[in-house]
């Protein structure tokens, strides 16, 4: 996803409204303010598009931008329709001053719109009032417009989101471009927002907004670690990653960690594979020290347990020895499942003194919290919140938009990545960059985001390189990974990295 502007603090419709109402009381023209933004972007997508303009118009204040909108285009020479069926006294009164604006403008407002050849749509609907799926003549004017050629460009955000939780409800809008307004909001950023939003853009209306809780993720989150290598090093200094898994039918998954461990910068990196007749080598990667999986604890800096654990008996004792492991611990997948299966082993986690670093995706997450993966999704951000305080970790929720939480409460929502990562073994190329850095000495505060945005940012480079989304493999992740963290601490350290 490509935002603009790329950093920022992310806030909920609560936190959005209460800045709101402060500027109101104090005389500041938002609505305008908004509309002015919004008609700024809409003339930029109409630039060398000839027609008309389709404004579809809400009841509330959401609605009142578009008429704002729909005056300023106006008076920029374009053709506009303003789609609207409330009448203006059911509008609240910012909105009902913008239509009463245009209509004195000579504007028309008209109940329903026919023709499908529009220079540009502006989905001015529902904003973050949005109470529940949409229904009746709204749900079918998103329809229609959603079959429609023509641009969409959401105001605020697609009508149909929630703002909070980027769940749609119901149906939504599936804008091309979506300008939002004063700040960042969580479902923008995750889950069905990660679709809808098309190409995003902020305007904060010139409000200054205080940092919140929850951030986008940017390189500037984990910037002060992207240090270059001291020439009077050797392997040591970068530490000793093991990674424990690897069951009958699953070696794959642990090699795949492994491997992008070494790829990512650990000095040494040590499998134990809990498959007993598993390989004592790695062909591709002879780089890679094959171990039984009880010793990794004692000789490693960072482990990692988990790719394809498998849940046997081996597994849990597997478990319990890592659990005890006195360096930060990453636990991925089966690892992650046996600690929702298990009591026993639940408060050796918690109770653990060095960083834990959770990596569950929607169904494992759920698992740990014993509800349904729906209703992991319903609300990613409590979820993951929910996670990372409970097994008192370092948290990950992965899919679109991926959640970090950090032990201390900070949020982060990731923007990078794409659907080529829906592959198997992306999940575990991503445990073997997070124990990379972990290896080498990174806080597990800064190991956690880095490695989530680095993972999302390589599959975006392949992308961009024409592989994928469509047969992205998990194994190119790492080259591709190892390519930008090279680059990125060769940049801030003016080549010397
Ligand atoms: N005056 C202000 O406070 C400002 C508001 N702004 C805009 O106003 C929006 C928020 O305005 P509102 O709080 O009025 O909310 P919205 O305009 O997003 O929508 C609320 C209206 O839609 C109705 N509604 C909600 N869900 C529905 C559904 N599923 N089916 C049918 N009707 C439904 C509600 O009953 C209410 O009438 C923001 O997203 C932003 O676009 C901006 O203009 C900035 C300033
Ligand atoms: N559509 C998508 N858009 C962005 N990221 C995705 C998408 N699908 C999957 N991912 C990412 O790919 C990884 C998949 O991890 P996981 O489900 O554990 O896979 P596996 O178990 O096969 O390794 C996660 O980092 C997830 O965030
Ligand atoms: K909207």
């Amino acid at each position: 996803m490509h935002l603009n502007p790329a950093a920022g603090p992310i806030l909920t419709s609560a936190e959005i409204r209460s800045i709101e109402r402060q500027y109101l009381a104090a005389g500041v023209p938002l609505m305008e303010r908004a509309g002015q933004a919004a008609s700024e972007v809409a003339l930029r997508i109409l630039e060398g598009r000839s027609g008309c303009v389709l404004i579809l118009a809400g009841p509330g204040n959401n609605g009142g931008d578009g008429f704002v909108v729909a005056r300023l285009l106006r008076e920029a020479g374009r053709e506009v329709v303003v789609v609207c069926t409330v009448e203006a006294e059911q509008m609240p009164a910012d909105a009902r001053a913008a239509r009463l604006a245009w209509q004195q403008a000579g504007g028309q407002v008209v109940p329903d719109f026919l023709g499908s050849n529009w220079a540009l749509v502006v989905d001015a609907i529902f904003g973050i009032g949005l109470k529940r799926a949409p229904e009746g003549r709204y749900a079918e004017w998103i329809a229609r417009l959603n079959q429609l050629n023509s641009p969409v460009l959401s105001l605020d955000l697609p009508s149909g989101l929630d703002a909070d939780t980027g769940r749609a409800p119901g149906v939504a809008v599936r804008a091309s471009h979506t300008v939002s307004f004063i700040a960042w909001k969580p479902g923008l950023l995750t889950h069905d927002g990660s679709e809808l939003c098309g190409e995003l853009m902020l305007n904060t209306l010139d409000l200054s907004v205080a940092d919140s809780g929850a951030q986008v993720l940017t390189l500037a989150s984990f910037a002060p670690r992207l240090k270059p290598r001291a020439s009077n090093s050797h392997k040591g200094t970068f530490g000793q990653a093991g990674v424990i898994g690897g069951a009958v039918g699953m070696v794959g998954a642990a090699l795949l960690s492994a491997r992008s461990a070494l790829l990512l910068g650990a000095g040494r990196v040590y499998v134990g594979l809990l498959d007993p007749l598993a390989p004592m080598l790695d062909i591709v990667q002879p780089e890679l020290m094959l171990r039984p999986p009880g010793d990794l604890h004692l000789i490693c800096s960072a482990l990692a347990i988990g790719p394809g654990l498998g849940q046997s008996e081996a597994a849990v004792l597997q478990m319990k020895r890592a659990l005890g492991f006195t360096g930060p611990l990453v636990l991925d997948a089966d690892a992650l499942n046996l600690i929702a299966a298990s009591s026993n082993l639940q408060p050796r986690l918690t109770q653990r003194d060095a960083p834990s670093v959770l990596t569950p995706h929607p169904a494992e997450a759920a698992r740990l919290l014993q509800c349904a993966p729906s209703e992991v999704q319903a609300d990613r951000l409590a979820a993951c919140r929910e996670l990372s305080r409970r097994y008192r970790a370092h948290v990950v929720l992965k899919g679109a938009g991926s959640i970090v939480c950090l032990a201390d409460g900070r949020l982060f929502i990731n923007v990078t990545g794409n659907a080529g990562l829906a592959t198997a073994g992306s999940g575990d190329v991503l445990t073997g960059i997070v124990l990379a850095l972990l290896a080498q000495g990174w806080e597990a505060e800064l190991a956690l985001p880095c490695a989530v945005y680095l993972h999302g940012a390589a599959a975006d480079a392949l992308l961009e390189a024409g592989i994928g989304p469509i047969g992205m493999t998990a194994g190119e992740l790492a080259p591709a990974a190892r390519r930008l963290l090279n680059a990125w601490v060769s940049e801030r350290s003016g080549g010397r990295g």
